[in-house]
């Protein structure tokens, strides 16, 4: 099996540079269009696409962001493997603005999303207790270490749904009472839909500021992270071009089990599947769906 790498560009990285044989492409998706044209190319010898989550320009606010086609169209490229890159607040004073955290865990707060390919036609239950691909969370790791980057191992990234920022008592509650550590708009439900389409998912987060709870720190504003995302983006850049290397042309099924995430998930009966929903399915779920 080919690697293909995905990244998908949080605010602060709407493109990236080195690909060979880049090309801006159109791609279609029974979900409506991606939030922009995918960059494709190849670096050191493995394929890449770079999606730009709100399009280059930021046109798409969080809760409007295509998610479904973003990955369907990731998926339809032949994607393997997607890497997510996001600006977040912290709520822990070490991890400082600047600092990458590699995500394990998400709490989803959101409420104005389309979070599932399925539903009435063709009913599917995947399991999420670890949303993020262990094995290409490693090489983000391993990247961000050899780029000098201070990097944080594993972390919980609460979902607002936004676009406003949070109450202090929002704030303090996801802090104090969930534990949570990083806080952003967009990682959910992007990870699940990963998770349907049988994708290996991993999430960089990029600090920007200390949300609202920071006694030293003023509440955040958009100003400041757009400041600290536009610093962080430089990094970003340099991590995604080592992730080849890191990750090889060729792979095997992951060991984690992402790229076969959805045997016997599916519960509808095969006579009484919805064939337009069938049809809508075909690149997210065909290799179970053909039989
Ligand atoms: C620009 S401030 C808030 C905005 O930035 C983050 O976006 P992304 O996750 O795509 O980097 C955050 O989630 C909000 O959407
Ligand atoms: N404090 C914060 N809350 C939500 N999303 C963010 N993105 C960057 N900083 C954020």
């Amino acid at each position: 099996m080919q690697t293909m790498i995905g990244v998908i560009g949080g605010s602060g990285v709407y493109e990236i540079a080195g690909l060979q044989d880049a090309q801006w492409q159109d791609v279609e998706t029974p979900w409506g269009a991606p939030s922009d044209q995918i960059l494709t190319g190849t670096l050191d010898g493995v394929k890449m696409a770079f999606l730009p989550r709100h399009g280059r320009g930021h046109v798409h606010s969080p809760t409007a962001v295509p998610y479904r086609a973003n990955i369907d169209a990731l998926k339809r490229l032949g994607v393997t493997d997607v890497v997510a890159v996001s600006a977040c607040g912290s709520f822990r004073e070490e991890y400082a603005p600047g600092d990458f955290v590699i995500i394990d865990q998400y709490i989803d707060r959101t409420f104005a999303r389309d979070k599932s390919f399925f539903g009435t036609g063709c009913v599917a239950h995947v399991a999420l207790a670890h949303p993020i691909c262990a094995r290409l969370a490693q090489h983000c790791l391993a990247a961000a270490r050899e780029i000098g980057v201070t990097v944080h191992e594993g972390g919980t990234y609460l979902t607002m749904e936004g676009p406003q920022f949070s109450t202090l008592a929002e704030s303090k509650l996801y802090r104090d009472v969930w534990g949570c550590d990083v806080i952003g708009m967009t990682g959910m439900p992007e990870a699940k839909l990963a998770r349907e389409a049988e994708l290996c998912y991993a999430s960089i987060a990029m600090v920007t500021d200390y949300d609202s709870w920071h006694p030293d720190h003023d509440a955040v504003d958009v100003a400041q992270v757009i400041a600290t995302a536009g610093r962080n983006a430089e990094n970003a850049r340099a991590l995604i071009a080592r992730l080849p290397a890191l990750l090889g042309g060729a792979r095997d099924l992951c060991e984690k089990g992402c790229d076969t995430a959805l045997t016997g998930a599916i519960m509808t009966a095969p006579a009484k599947r919805d064939p337009d929903v069938l049809k809508k399915l075909d690149a997210v779920a065909g290799r179970v769906l053909k039989g």
